[in-house]
């Protein structure tokens, strides 16, 4: 059975929102909207080291969020990388289609579409394009677009910096919470660590105050770095109010994942964070995860655990992490 996807009923032309993307009242972002003059950390990896370590800390600590600035990814590859996701889906449904995922299978990567799992539950208003990036050897190629033919060489290329700004910023947060700076890549799977690119495309929506894009949760990963484009939407919770986080060109937005939330027995927190869609503009958004290998076993750091803070979570496999999450049992 081929999902209903959400660009193709945008295009047939909608004036009311169909009831399976309408959000229960308490959830609405008519209900809930952001609190004024509040504004997430900012900040720029070209300060000295110490002061870096120090602000990208606090915004660990305080926000689970922040944004990057001066990291040295080219501002033409960031725009190459919007180009290529924005161009496959342009392309014909059926085009597209080839490349469906089936999740209910086992078969994640690939062209999809957030389906419900009953009658109550509510869909989002999204479609994406999700594949593995790094490492090589685990990578299959055949699951990447072919169409635009520039999809593969621009994302090698992106995948290649991210994976400098994944040690960089791995760095950073092991020496913020008093350590070496290669403990947390090391425990994370070293060169095994994984990157997984998620294309986010949110359609315009007849009644934006009624849908969400993606609904509240926290990234299951250890880290999220995601690049959106000149649409905003992205919110991030602080303080018991939703904040929106503005756009600011050529920024990398790091998110805190639930893994190192956990490595740091809870010093450092998983960002709760949702997006909202627009009524005229296409949102999209691109976000690399970046994960643990499946078999890895995540837990409190034990140089973090002691008779003072004992560990506040299990210990368990990325993929035990994974199941429950997926099928929402408790960890
Ligand atoms: O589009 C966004 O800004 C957020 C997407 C997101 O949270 C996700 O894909 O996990
Ligand atoms: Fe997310």
């Amino acid at each position: 059975m081929t999902a209903e996807r959400v660009q193709a009923l945008a295009l047939g032309g909608l004036n009311k929102l169909p009831a399976q993307f309408i959000r229960p009242a308490h959830e609405r972002p008519e209900n809930t909207v952001a609190v004024d003059g509040v504004t997430v950390p900012v900040i720029s990896l070209s300060q000295p080291h110490d002061v870096v370590v120090k602000e990208v800390a606090e915004a660990c600590q305080e926000w689970g969020f922040f944004l990057i600035t001066d990291h040295g990814i080219l501002p033409s590859l960031i725009q190459r990388l919007k180009e290529v996701g924005q161009e496959f889906f342009e392309l014909p449904q059926e085009e597209k289609e080839a490349y469906a995922n089936d999740a209910a299978c086992g078969k994640f990567e690939g062209y999809g579409t957030r389906m419900t799992k009953n009658l109550e539950e509510k869909v989002e208003w999204i479609d994406y394009y999700f594949h593995l990036m790094a490492p090589a050897s685990k990578v299959n190629y055949d699951v990447w677009p072919k169409n635009p033919p520039a999809y593969r060489g621009v994302t090698e290329e992106y995948n290649k910096e991210i994976l400098r700004i994944t040690d960089n910023l791995l760095q950073l947060l092991s020496e913020g919470l008093g350590l070496e700076g290669k403990v947390l890549k090391s425990c994370l799977g070293d060169e095994e660590l994984e990157l997984e690119m998620k294309i986010n495309m949110y359609p315009p929506c007849p009644q934006p105050e009624l849908a969400l894009g993606v609904e509240p949760h926290t990234d299951m990963s250890a880290l999220t770095i995601l690049v959106p484009n000149d649409v905003p939407g992205l919110q991030v919770w602080k303080d018991d109010n939703w904040v929106a986080v503005n756009l600011l060109e050529n920024a990398l937005f790091v998110h805190i994942g639930d893994q190192i939330e956990v490595l740091s027995n809870g010093k450092y927190k998983s960002v709760l964070h949702r997006s909202l869609v627009n009524k005229e503009c296409t949102r999209m958004s691109w976000a690399v995860f970046i994960v643990p290998p499946h078999e890895v076993n995540i837990g409190p750091l034990s140089e973090l655990v002691n008779d003072q803070n004992q560990a506040k979570y299990s210990t368990k496999t990325y993929a035990e992490y994974r199941h429950r999450k997926f099928n929402k049992l408790p960890q």
